[in-house]
């Protein structure tokens, strides 16, 4: 995981959108093969949807070959209403850039069947080869999206009651007046976000402080949901000063470090090359549209390695005699078993994704 830390929250929404243009650049991204981007609401990102605009209008960047997918939405709250998430996204983003309307993905919290829903969300996504870069903010609880604490660290999108907490939090948009938020939302699942190629979230304000200790320091808990990042091959949290509060010295010393030391030996964080990106999504994608793919599902578990990867398994001569008797070599079925027993499992969570 890596943690960058900037003074000031502008400073960190700067970072952020910076960061995605270059992603979306380097990606270079065309209708057939669209940069999938995943997107949040709430006052965090605010600053980040200000300065791609910006960077839209400067002509640095363009989302027309870019796909989005909103993070979540309320139940039961008219779409037009001013504080629905679709509202905010039109406001804040979408009115202002050249995304293409079609390519805009965000949950109806008004459909008649909230779980064929979410189960559609999932497919689409899945459809569009997955999400390459999920932008989230979170709760004061921890919560990314709206999964909240004691939600399943694999769960999908689904249905799910908010906690007090957020209720809490988020009555400063209907006049602090608890009874008028929607006790209910749609939202993406932990697991959902997980299988974002890359995961990147802004953390801002001293309330948010405890919050980004327990994502970082302590150890991977439901309580607090965005700490299962912790698990992510690519997750970037970006925060500011007043974030960090509750961290030890040392842990916010040893992330300033790692910045800067990449930075003066001329090396960036970013992921890698846009060719190689390609390369592995066209596989990806090739995956999906062979007819042996049967399941829905699709390859489970492919946007989570890094594009240019190490080979990790161990050539036969070097297993020791005692592991060739546990594993005994399948010829030519290897991989292929792996991959299909992740297939069933992750159809079954996506058979039942209502969690209230
Ligand atoms: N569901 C949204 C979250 O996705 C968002 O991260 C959170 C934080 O909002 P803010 O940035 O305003 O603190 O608000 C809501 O709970």
């Amino acid at each position: 995981m890596r943690l960058i830390i900037r003074d000031h929250k502008a400073e960190a929404a700067q970072y952020i959108s910076d960061y995605i243009v270059d992603r979306i650049k380097t990606f270079a991204p065309t209708p057939q093969k669209p940069f999938v981007l995943g997107l949040p609401t709430g006052s965090s990102p605010e600053g980040i949807y200000k300065r791609l605009v910006q960077r839209y209008r400067a002509g640095d960047i363009s989302f027309k070959n870019v796909v989005t997918f909103n993070m979540d939405e309320y139940v039961g709250l008219p779409r037009d209403h001013p504080e629905s998430y679709h509202s905010f996204m039109y406001k804040h983003f979408f009115s202002h850039v050249d995304v293409d309307p079609a390519n805009i993905n965000i949950l109806n919290g008004n459909a008649p069947d909230l779980e064929a829903e979410c189960i559609a969300y999932e497919e689409k996504i899945k459809h569009v080869g997955g999400i390459e870069l999920f932008l989230g903010g979170i709760g004061p609880d921890g919560h990314i999206a709206f999964n909240e604490p004691g939600s399943s660290l694999t769960s999908r999108t689904r249905v799910k009651t908010l906690a007090y907490d957020t209720l809490q939090a988020n009555s400063r948009y209907f006049s602090n007046d608890l009874s008028l938020v929607p006790r209910m939302a749609l939202t993406v699942g932990v697991q959902t976000v997980l299988d974002a190629r890359e995961v990147v979230v802004i953390i801002t304000g001293a309330h948010k402080a405890l919050a980004l200790r327990k994502c970082i320091e302590d150890g991977v808990n439901h309580m607090w949901t965005l700490s299962s990042l912790q698990q992510h091959a690519h997750a970037m949290i970006v925060v500011d000063e007043d974030a960090t509060l509750e961290l030890q010295v040392k842990t916010v010393k040893y992330f300033k470090s790692i910045e800067q030391v990449a930075t003066s030996e001329g090396f960036g964080q970013g992921l890698p090359s846009a060719a190689s990106t390609r390369r592995k999504r066209d596989s990806v994608l090739q995956e999906l549209n062979s007819p042996k793919s049967a399941s829905p599902t699709g390859g489970k578990g492919f946007l989570f390695p890094p594009v240019v990867e190490a080979p990790r398994a161990v050539s036969p001569e070097l297993v020791p005699d005692s592991m060739h008797q546990r594993l005994p070599p399948t010829p030519g079925l290897e991989g292929l078993e792996a991959k299909e027993l992740k297939l069933d499992s992750m159809h079954e969570r996506v058979d039942s994704p209502t969690e209230v």
